[in-house]
């Protein structure tokens, strides 16, 4: 983005008038060429969306945010401007006769000039002397305010210029035409001082000047209101020079011999208005170019943030979300990083009755819909993860929080308690967990037999579905042809994370998850069946478990095993009393 930036820059630069000759003639004489690089389409909105000639932007929402802008330089501005009109106020003194009104309003402009600055400066001034003190530095609430008032801006730039053009306005008022004439003519014939003359031609000229210097002295100002300013001025000095005070300029001493004095005037102050206005386009082409550079930032900025959001949402739907922070925060995508916990409840959930070569995936797309659905609503700190779905089994686990678990991270081979510890307490953080102390903590909250009690619950929310389901899409009464939910739920410690490459895929693994699933393939449709520990747990939270029988499970041999006991609205039966597990 920065190259991008940078590119950008150094091409735009070379647009600038003088830039731009000075590469025409590089490429005239060593017959180089420049070549172009950058994003072509945002110079190309940028050229289209500005006019050359009144330097403003042609989409009026762009012009008035432009305008909206703070301008860091505006305090400059107005300092360098009262050196100026402070300037004016000396070069006057020093070459014309002034009257009572010229120095009332050298004080009115001195006051307020000395109040806008104070108001401009008080912030900077107080940290250059106090900051070393501890006195807070004040509230920047009125600096920044007229720094970044559009309307307060032009109003300061408008009343500086009004009190420069007064100043030469009462000199030339005090000064009748009559009065230079009669000026004149007693310093040729009775030797006066040259000083008496209340009148000096290249003092008013000069001071014309300045006046124009202050006009493009400010940024962030509407070019055409400097122009229309810079226009009146020069119109001002035109009927000055040629038709008020036409004798006084017709013999003042002239620069130049081979002009009329009144004429080397007039081109004086053009030609000073002209460089300032070069100097000016400049500066407004630079500004200009700056925003739009900013705002393609900011738009490529927005993009990025909306790519970055697409991107964390596509991969939520993958992995869990303290996974996905993970993954996006410390980018571990190419470093094993797994949890262990303590006790997660897991369940494998086996659609029967369908086959897909039957009922294709229309209908088992639909029923896994409906168990998302139910899914959603599992929430929280036990919050329902689904792992998979495979072939026409739905596989769910509840306790897989981050907080529940210690992270684990192989990077090259560096693998310690400290650094358990510091990823943990990592991933509380983005889970928001502050009692999080240690993994000791960790261990015992791991512990909460909650999870089993609330995968029970989902497992018969997802009966109920699929009964739904069965009520609104199969006509039959024929138990045969209607989809019915067999399940198996174990809980122990298992291991979770993404192994692998390509396709992240978060899985689990443990003797709990090889247990649900034989209690899954050994069990009947309609029926949850537990391992023992399991249904001590279940009991302990006062649900009837009924003891199925020792049950052969591959690679375990045969195993006590129990049904949960559910009504016929897939609610739990609770316990008997003289039977509850205390
Ligand atoms: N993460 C998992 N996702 C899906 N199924 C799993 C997962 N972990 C274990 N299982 C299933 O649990 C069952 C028991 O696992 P075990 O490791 O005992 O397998 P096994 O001895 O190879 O048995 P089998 O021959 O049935 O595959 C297996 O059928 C296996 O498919």
């Amino acid at each position: 983005m920065r190259t991008m930036i940078h590119n950008g820059m150094s091409q735009e630069s070379n647009r600038f008038p003088i830039i731009g000759f000075v590469q025409q003639y590089k490429r005239l004489v060593f017959g180089s060429h420049v070549r172009e690089r950058g994003s072509e389409s945002a110079k190309q909105h940028f050229y289209e969306n500005i006019s050359w000639l009144f330097m403003w932007y042609k989409n009026w929402r762009w012009e008035f945010s432009y305008m909206q802008q703070s301008d860091i330089l505006h305090k400059y501005s107005v300092l360098v401007s009262y050196i100026v009109f402070c300037g004016t106020v000396i070069l006057l003194y020093f070459n014309m006769k002034q009257a009572n009104i010229f120095w009332e309003l050298s004080a009115i402009g001195n006051f307020l000039f000395l109040l806008i600055l104070a108001m401009l400066w008080y912030r900077k001034v107080w940290s250059f002397f106090f900051a070393t003190m501890f006195i807070p530095k004040p509230r920047k609430k009125l600096s920044d305010k007229a720094q970044k008032n559009f309307k307060f801006r032009t109003l300061v730039y408008v009343t500086i210029i009004l009190l420069q053009i007064a100043l030469i306005c009462v000199e030339l008022l005090d000064c009748s035409q009559f009065q230079v004439i009669n000026d004149i003519m007693e310093t040729h014939a009775y030797g006066a001082d040259i000083n008496e003359i209340c009148f000096t031609p290249w003092a008013i000229t000069h001071a014309m000047d300045l006046t124009i210097g202050i006009i493009f002295l400010f940024t962030h100002i509407s070019y055409v209101l400097k122009w229309i300013i810079a226009l009146v001025v020069l119109i001002f000095h035109i009927i000055v020079v040629f038709v008020v005070y036409d004798f006084m300029f017709e013999y003042s001493t002239s620069s130049n011999p081979y002009f009329l004095p009144q004429y080397v005037h007039f081109m004086e102050l053009c030609r000073v208005a002209w460089i300032f206005h070069i100097m000016n386009r400049e500066i407004e082409f630079i500004s200009r170019m700056d925003f739009n550079w900013k705002h393609e930032l900011r738009k490529k900025k927005d993009n990025a943030k909306f790519t970055n959001e697409t991107i964390s949402i596509l991969i939520g739907n993958i992995l869990p979300a303290h996974i996905v922070n993970i993954y996006m925060k410390d980018h571990l995508a190419s470093e094993l990083c797994y949890e262990e916990y303590q006790n997660v409840a897991v369940m494998f959930a086996t659609i029967r009755n369908y086959d897909t070569e039957q009922v294709g995936m229309r209908v088992l797309n639909e029923i896994i819909c409906d168990f998302d659905e139910v899914l959603s609503t599992y929430q929280g700190f036990n919050k329902i993860e689904k792992i998979k779905v495979a072939n026409w089994t739905y596989m769910a686990a509840c306790g897989l929080s981050s907080t529940n678990s210690i992270i684990k991270r192989n990077r090259s081979n560096l693998e310690n308690k400290e650094s358990d510890f510091k990823l943990a307490a990592s991933a509380s953080e983005i889970s928001g967990n502050s009692e999080l102390q240690a993994p000791v903590a960790l261990r015992e909250v791991g512990l909460s037999n909650d999870v089993v009690f609330v995968m029970m619950r989902f497992a018969l929310d997802l009966m109920k579905k699929m009964r739904q389901f069965n009520e609104e899409n199969i006509q039959s009464d024929d138990k045969r042809t209607q989809g019915a939910l067999r399940i198996g739920i174990a809980n122990g410690p298992v291991m979770a994370g993404v192994v692998g490459l390509y396709k992240p895929f978060y899985d689990i693994w443990g003797n709990a998850v090889n247990l649900a699933s034989r209690m899954d393939s050994t069990g009947l449709e309609n029926c949850i069946q537990v391992p023992e520990e399991t249904a001590n747990i279940l009991m302990s939270y006062d649900v009837q478990c009924t003891f199925r029988g020792m049950t052969f499970a591959k690679g375990l041999d045969y195993i006590p095993t129990y049904f949960v006991e559910i009504d016929d609205d897939f609610q739990f039966v609770q316990q008997r009393t003289d039977e509850a597990v205390t």
